[in-house]
């Protein structure tokens, strides 16, 4: 948790608050030192273990695990044979030797996928959640809004509209099939959801269709009963049988195993009403008129030629991204279409604005954009909520001077860009910017005063053996300007 800020809800789960590393005694040895060196958080877990006990949850890492210092150990983290479904998953294990070359982890047999799915516990039935119909998507949102991600301490819970969830779960070529629903068959009430979307990904060289699953969510009461796996195995039936076998899924806590590791950043617009919620701490050294202070920003944008994107530039705004996302390893190959879906709001047919799009115009061309999307979370003690910006693609062709000096022009740009976007994010009322350190986002965190949150976001791939890909910080969790990310995919 930052001195500064305390995020709410970030993007499916939280970390908890850092442990010292002093607390750890009687242990010792190199492997130990490095494994702390990298992962401090693992201090508080090792107190007083016995060091065979050490030893046996030290097994199971191999260094890329423990130098990541985020596929360890800690609170997240079980041993591999705990992981008694993902055990059995085409998922690459803790401790396996690296490196390998990059494919599948299971062989693709369509006619041996299963036409219907599994039997569910008595009580219960498999839906399709039916997301033309206004009603249902109303279910989804209410699932959601009670039973969704908190953060640690159950302040803040994600609060994704219903609007939102048009945007997120229709997105070019979606597959109704793949919103899966579980109901109580007495009264049909939804009780949890999982979905995916389809997605063309490049991870480094290969180009694979896959499917993005998020919305995992079972009702408070059904936890712990094992259903979440049997929902996995059904989406993962449903999306074979569209002769999909991959896909990408980004969740907050450790399963095996992350092909990259991102934290996130929160940078308030509205100290204030960030410190009144609970959401941002008064750190011991200021006071809130400084807080106040500090946060503040200027009433107009700097760039000149900034305008809000409009249908005209999908071309351009298409050829750019596509060129900026060559740089990274990981990144979802979009069509003209779908970048209209993302980044004009699908065409703004929803009931709220979801995204906020910004382009650069100079002399008729597009040379940059940015945006931004919206994503409240609730105060639940307070029936209050945060307005959250979160944000999105960007791309700009300062990433393509020849100058020696091209990343410095480059770290300048994003920050007159990103400092744009914030007044813009303000001015439409938004009390906090949210970022990962993905992209280039390492350039421009710190300058811009966003503040590290406590939460990881782990990104992994189904079916798919690839090394580990930088997730923008380095084995203290620190921001890695010097290397960046190689992370291009921006999870919902
Ligand atoms: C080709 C196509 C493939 C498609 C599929 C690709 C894979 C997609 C994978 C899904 C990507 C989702 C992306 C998102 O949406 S991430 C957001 C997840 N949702 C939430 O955090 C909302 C609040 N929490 C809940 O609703 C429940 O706690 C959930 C549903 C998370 C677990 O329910 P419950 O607490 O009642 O647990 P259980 O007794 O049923 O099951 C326990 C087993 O489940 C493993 N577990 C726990 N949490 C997660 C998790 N977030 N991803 C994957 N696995 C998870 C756990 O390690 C254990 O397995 P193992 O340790 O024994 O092995």
């Amino acid at each position: 948790m930052s001195e500064e800020s305390k995020p709410e809800a970030s993007k499916k789960g939280k970390g908890k608050a850092k442990r010292e590393e002093g607390e750890l005694n009687n242990i010792s040895g190199a492997l130990v030192e490095q494994l702390l060196k990298a992962n401090p958080s693992l201090a508080g877990e090792m107190q007083g273990m016995e060091p065979k006990k050490i030893e046996e949850m030290m097994k199971g890492m191999n260094l890329q695990d423990i130098l990541t210092g985020m596929s360890t150990g800690g609170k997240n983290q079980k041993d591999m044979a705990s992981y008694k479904f993902w055990n059995t998953q085409p998922v690459p294990k803790f401790g396996e030797d690296e490196p390998l070359p990059d494919g599948p982890l299971r062989e693709n047999d369509l006619a041996r996928v299963k036409t219907v799915g599994a039997e569910l516990i008595e009580g219960f039935e498999w839906d399709t959640v039916d997301l033309m119909d206004d009603q249902q998507v109303r279910e989804v949102y209410e699932l959601l809004s009670h039973h969704y991600v908190e953060d640690n301490e159950a302040m803040f819970r994600f609060n994704y509209s219903a609007s939102f969830l048009h945007w997120a779960l229709k997105a070019p070529g979606w597959i109704k099939n793949w919103h899966v629903g579980v109901r109580v068959t007495s009264t049909k009430k939804l009780v949890a959801f999982i979905s995916g979307i389809p997605v063309t990904l490049r991870v480094r060289e290969h180009v694979l269709q896959c499917s993005e699953i998020n919305f995992l969510c079972i009702h408070k009461k059904l936890r712990g009963k094992r259903l979440a796996p049997v929902l996995i195995k059904e989406v993962t039936r449903r999306c074979n049988l569209e002769s999909v076998w991959n896909a990408i899924y980004t969740v907050g806590v450790v399963l095996p195993r992350p092909i990259s590791t991102c934290r996130y950043f929160h940078r308030s617009l509205d100290w204030l009403k960030l410190y009144e919620t609970g959401f941002s701490p008064l750190p011991a050294t200021s006071t809130k008129a400084k807080q106040v202070t500090k946060y503040a920003l200027p009433a107009k944008t700097a760039t000149k030629g900034l305008r809000e994107m409009e249908a005209k530039d999908l071309d351009a705004v298409h050829d750019l991204f596509t060129r900026y996302m060559q740089r990274f390893d990981l990144v979802p190959k979009f069509s003209v279409e779908e970048v209209e879906h993302w980044l004009l709001n699908g065409g703004s047919k929803y009931d709220e604005r979801i995204v906020w799009t910004y382009v650069v115009e100079d002399e008729g061309k597009i040379t940059d954009f940015f945006s931004f999307y919206l994503l409240e979370s609730s105060v639940i003690a307070k029936k209050e909520t945060i307005r959250a910006a979160y944000l999105f693609y960007y791309a700009s062709e300062t990433a393509f001077s020849k100058s020696p000096d091209a990343k410095k022009e480059l770290k300048v740009r994003l920050n007159a860009l990103v400092h744009d976007a914030l007044i813009l994010a303000k001015k439409l009322d938004f009390d906090v910017f949210n970022a990962l350190t993905l992209l280039d986002n390492a350039l421009f965190l710190e300058e811009q005063k966003f503040g590290a949150g406590d939460g990881s976001l782990h990104y992994y791939l189904f079916n798919w053996r690839t090394s580990f890909i930088n997730g923008g910080i380095d084995d203290k969790k620190n921001i890695d300007q010097e290397r960046g990310s190689g992370v291009g995919v921006v999870m919902l």
